[in-house]
């Protein structure tokens, strides 16, 4: 079966800096495939590599078989993209935003009313669509973001951190809406999220990513079998039943707070997205 999505050798430096380095990945099609790694991991990097919003060279990077470099055009129409920044107009409507999404992704002309009213139904946004997004919570924001993307009816969805700074209730709303719509259509799901709680509940398979590496791969079960393992055979197997977030430590180290660590490099990335978020809400 063709992958949904094929990365083989996916290199990218800032100047001299690697992001990503020599990552290899393959998503199923129909699988929710969640990408975790400390702040810098490379996993936006790789994510804007993939929606062909960086320059890779051919060979690299597949989605459903085309060539991200030589056939961008048509991976872009299999592709929906939420980025982590806002992509919501606060001056128009739920309802404008979507269509003008379809416009943009270029949905025929007398299919665009019926598909802007499928997006927004399938994230729940329906009743709510004739309001200025300016009015809406963060939870429904990120809802009509997912609508956004939704609108070109795409086979693989991209997601960056599609939850961030949402309270509880909101993130299960969002991840229940993505859960029905791929249940509903078969869609792949690429999805980055710092939620070790989300990544084990929601997530069929998962990579684990340092310093622009894969370092683990495998459903979360498998994961956390590994480390099982690993603590055996280093004389640990007497602690408890190892969490994803014990796997993420295991992996990634846990000096997020040491100078000059990769957690210190994507430190302004936090702070961005924070204010961000608090802008979204706000
Ligand atoms: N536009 C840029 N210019 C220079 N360096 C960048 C740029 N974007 C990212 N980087 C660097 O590339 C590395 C990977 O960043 P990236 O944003 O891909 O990580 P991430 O895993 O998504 O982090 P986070 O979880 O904080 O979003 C980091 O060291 C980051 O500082």
């Amino acid at each position: 079966m063709t992958p949904a999505l094929s990365c083989t050798g996916l290199t990218y430096s800032f100047g001299t800096s690697k992001a990503v380095d020599g990552l290899d990945l393959l998503v199923r099609p129909g699988e929710v495939f969640g990408l975790l790694g400390p702040n810098g991991a490379g996993k936006t990097t790789t994510l804007r590599a993939i929606a062909t919003l960086l320059p890779v060279p051919p060979g690299v990077i597949h989605v459903f078989g085309h060539d991200a470099a030589r056939q961008k055009m048509a991976v872009r129409r299999l592709l929906g993209y939420v980025p982590q920044q806002l992509s919501a107009d606060a001056a128009l409507t739920g309802r404008e935003n979507v269509a003008l999404f379809a416009r943009v992704f270029d949905v025929p002309r007398r299919h665009r009313a019926a598909r802007v009213g499928q997006a927004l139904d399938a994230v729940g946004l329906g009743p709510e669509a004739h309001r200025l997004a300016a009015t809406y919570s963060g939870g429904m924001v990120r809802r009509l973001e997912l609508a956004q993307a939704l609108v070109s009816a795409p086979r693989l969805m991209i997601l960056d951190e599609p939850t961030i700074g949402l309270d509880p209730i909101a993130r299960d709303s969002v991840w229940d809406r993505i859960t029905e719509i791929r249940v509903g259509t078969g869609m792949t799901v690429l999805v980055t999220t710092h939620s070790m709680e989300e990544a084990d509940q929601r997530c069929d398979r998962l990579a684990l990513m340092h310093l622009g590496r894969l370092r683990a791969l495998g459903t979360p079960a498998e994961l956390k079998n590994e480390l099982v393992a690993h603590r055996e055979e280093s004389g640990d197997a007497a602690l408890p039943p190892p969490t994803l977030e014990d796997v993420f430590r295991y992996h990634s180290g846990s000096g997020l707070d040491d100078p000059g660590s990769p957690g210190e490099k994507g430190a302004f990335n936090d702070v961005l997205r924070t204010r961000r978020t608090a802008s979204r809400r706000g």
